[in-house]
């Protein structure tokens, strides 16, 4: 062999890392996807190139998706038009959510349905709505009664004191095999008329948005715009429609109870719609909380730790919060966008140099997945 090319051989583990350039970001990147859809090779490299910069440091605010052929932008500023139904799920009481649901929820392998604030958090918050539209302590009384039957909720953080945040999940319309398997629990159509169609319709535009970054993300790592194609064949693609009611001071008086504690994403990359409320904070690589200030028209992109495993920690996944003190209602979108469940989380050939240990232990993305949401519903063990 030539022992010039030899020289000039790049060691692929070294290329990626070599060009780290982390920065301690006071202001999340905008990224203008309007080349997304290009079929001019150059410009979707530069697409991807900017996008690399972005996941090193773990975050970007994507917009400029018009020119996504299948409709997504016209879904994705029809969101809003989610709200209301939402307003209706999360002001029923109780009993009637039950069933409505058909069944009380409990966590199971696949999320699905309502989940409500931990009990302590409803009986804060709802007899404080009581309080406020109805003077009646009786009403109050029986609806903390009631509420109290509700346990499964979140305490995103280990070690807060639980989420104040209730949420509805779905994932793929048809149940499938494999780790997370399940179905979509509706609400009954009476009691929310029209609601499940509004979601689909804005589920499914959000996940061929996602189905189209991974392409891009590929070229950002330097692979073939294919490189994900067989191992997102089913992609976990799970979203929540989360509602924060307005966090008063005396809720918080140890500061372990936020709007979703401190944490990081499980999957992929994380495509998130927020209202104009605002609240929702990324952490730069000095430990600074940046406000992922809502600009209409964009969504904000996190990483998730199965980037972070791939690239060995080259891709950031992003630590994120939120607090809505706003004073209203705050109500976000999060679609959370992974490979198929049985994929190895190994690092890519151009994220590790050879003989450079793994930064995480290999396990598949259904078990990892597995083992994060455990975590978070650990508290609920044995309710
Ligand atoms: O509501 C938000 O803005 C963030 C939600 C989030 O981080 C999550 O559900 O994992
Ligand atoms: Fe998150």
């Amino acid at each position: 062999m030539d022992p010039h090319l030899e020289l000039h051989t790049p060691i692929p583990g070294f290329l990626l890392a070599n060009e780290r350039t982390e920065s301690f970001f006071e202001q999340i990147p905008v990224i203008d996807f309007t080349d997304i859809v290009s079929t001019n090779h150059r410009k979707r490299r530069d697409l991807a190139d900017k996008i690399r910069d972005a996941c090193i440091n773990g975050t970007f605010l994507a917009e400029s998706l018009s020119g996504l052929s299948h409709g997504f932008h016209q879904s994705a500023f029809s969101t809003p038009r989610i709200i209301p139904f939402l307003k209706v799920l999360w002001q029923m009481q109780s009993p009637q959510r039950e069933t409505s649901l058909g069944s009380p929820l409990t966590p199971s392998l696949r999320y699905a349905g309502l989940f409500n604030l931990l009990s302590d958090l409803i009986s804060f918050v709802r007899s404080r709505r009581c309080f406020l539209h109805s003077s009646s302590t009786s009403t109050r009384a029986r609806t903390s009664k009631a509420t109290q039957r509700f346990s499964v909720g979140e305490n995103t953080n280990p070690e807060g004191r639980g989420d104040l945040h209730e949420g509805f999940d779905i994932g793929w319309e048809e149940s499938g095999d494999g780790p997370m398997a399940g179905v979509n629990v509706w609400p009954r159509d009476a009691d929310v008329p029209g609601f499940r169609d509004r979601v689909l319709e804005y589920y499914q535009a959000a996940v061929k948005f996602g189905q189209s970054l991974f392409p891009l993300f590929a070229l950002a790592l330097d692979l073939p715009e294919n490189f994900f194609d067989d191992k997102t064949t089913k992609p976990a693609a799970i979203m929540r429609l989360l509602h924060y009611p307005p966090q008063e001071p005396a809720i918080d008086d140890d500061g372990r109870i936020i709007g979703i504690g401190a944490h990081t994403d499980y999957e992929c990359f994380t495509i998130l719609w927020q209202d104009a409320a605002g609240g929702l904070q990324v952490q730069n690589a000095d430990g600074k909380w940046i406000d992922a200030v809502p600009i209409p028209g964009t969504f904000v992109i996190n990483l998730g730790d199965q980037f972070a495993r791939w690239t060995n920690d080259i891709f950031k996944s992003t630590v994120h919060r939120v607090t809505n003190r706003s004073g209203r209602e705050r109500y976000s979108m999060p679609l959370f966008f992974g490979t198929d469940y049985d994929v190895l989380l190994e690092p890519l050939p151009s994220c590790i140099s050879p003989g450079q240990t793994p930064k995480y232990e290999i396990v598949t993305a259904g078990e990892y997945v597995q083992s994060r949401l455990a975590e978070t519903y650990a508290h609920s063990k044995g309710d």
